[in-house]
């Protein structure tokens, strides 16, 4: 793609993303019926033991990790909270900083209650379900920092963000593809944040398969590049990364509710040549 086009791409997308809705967005993905616990074959308890199982399989270790694209949601971190004493969250939006600040800071006006989240993290961990606030208040010590990001950028955080020698660990959750018009620039994108993370350092990667749009809110149609396993697989080798891991997971026809067409959801454990 010539130049003018790749950058009339990002700029239409971050044009989108001036209307995300944090609180709608939670509660299209986060709350029951999408998000439900007790369903043998939901989702969220798959995303959280894929999460789990890669932090406590004993290579991944270090001071600082890092959430790109976190958004308004904390699910992300709560196993990695335990391994590192240094979690950083990033999001492009001020409001979804706002939203985590919010619950950082044990401040009212919450939009989502992350309880269910943190006591199922405990379950994984073979703690009792009361230890979620020991959990909450873990988080609250370790996240030391709520950073704007913007992986369209060769830097995508500030240069005082990192050590010299980059993070140790990276997370990053349904955003290079929900960010990104195309699959050269999703492959750019996951370059840019590869930066980051010193060599040898680990990727962890949750992202949508086969998904062309969501809504980010009440009439807010936010494109996303439809990925299938292997364009995921090569851009992490074109990226600079060495596959460990990736799992899949096949939505359920009743889990199909219209907020976006994802047909599945790719796990990747990954590191950094
Ligand atoms: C689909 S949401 C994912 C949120 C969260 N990680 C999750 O797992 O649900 C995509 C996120 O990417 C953020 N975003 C938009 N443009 C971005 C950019 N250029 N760089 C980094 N993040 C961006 C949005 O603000 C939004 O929070
Ligand atoms: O956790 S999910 O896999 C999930 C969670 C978040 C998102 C998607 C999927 C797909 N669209 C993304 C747009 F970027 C956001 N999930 C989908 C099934 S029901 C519960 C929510």
């Amino acid at each position: 793609m010539e130049k003018k086009g790749k950058e009339n791409g990002v700029a239409a997308m971050a044009a989108c993303y001036q209307r995300f809705d944090p609180a709608a967005y939670l509660q299209y993905n986060y709350t029951p019926p999408r998000a439900d616990f007790e369903r043998k074959d939901s989702i969220v308890p798959w995303k959280l033991a894929c999460l789990h199982r890669a932090f406590t399989e004993g290579d991944v270790s270090g001071e600082v990790l890092v959430d790109i694209g976190s958004g308004p949601t904390l699910y992300q971190v709560l196993s990695g909270c335990e391994v590192f004493n240094k979690v950083l969250l990033t999001d492009y939006l001020e409001v979804n900083r706002q939203e985590l600040r919010r619950w950082l800071q044990d401040e009212e006006g919450c939009n989502l209650d992350w309880t269910p989240y943190l006591q199922h993290v405990c379950k994984l961990e073979g703690r009792r379900p009361s230890a979620w606030m020991e959990k909450a208040a873990k988080l609250r010590e370790v996240i030391t920092d709520i950073l704007p990001v913007d992986v369209h950028h060769p830097q995508p955080l500030a240069p005082d963000a990192l050590p010299s020698a980059g993070a140790d660990c990276l997370v990053s959750c349904f955003c290079l593809e929900s960010v990104s018009p195309d699959l050269a620039t999703f492959t750019r994108a996951l370059g840019h944040i590869g930066r980051l993370l010193r060599p040898g350092g680990h990727l962890l990667l949750i992202g949508a398969l086969g998904e062309s749009y969501y809504f980010g809110g009440p009439g807010v149609k936010i494109p996303v590049v439809p990925l299938n396993e292997a364009q995921v697989c090569g851009s992490l080798k074109e990226s600079g990364f060495t596959l460990i891991r990736l799992e899949v997971y096949t939505l359920p026809q009743d889990m199909r509710v219209g907020v976006d067409d994802v047909t599945g959801v790719f796990f990747v454990k990954a590191r950094k040549d």
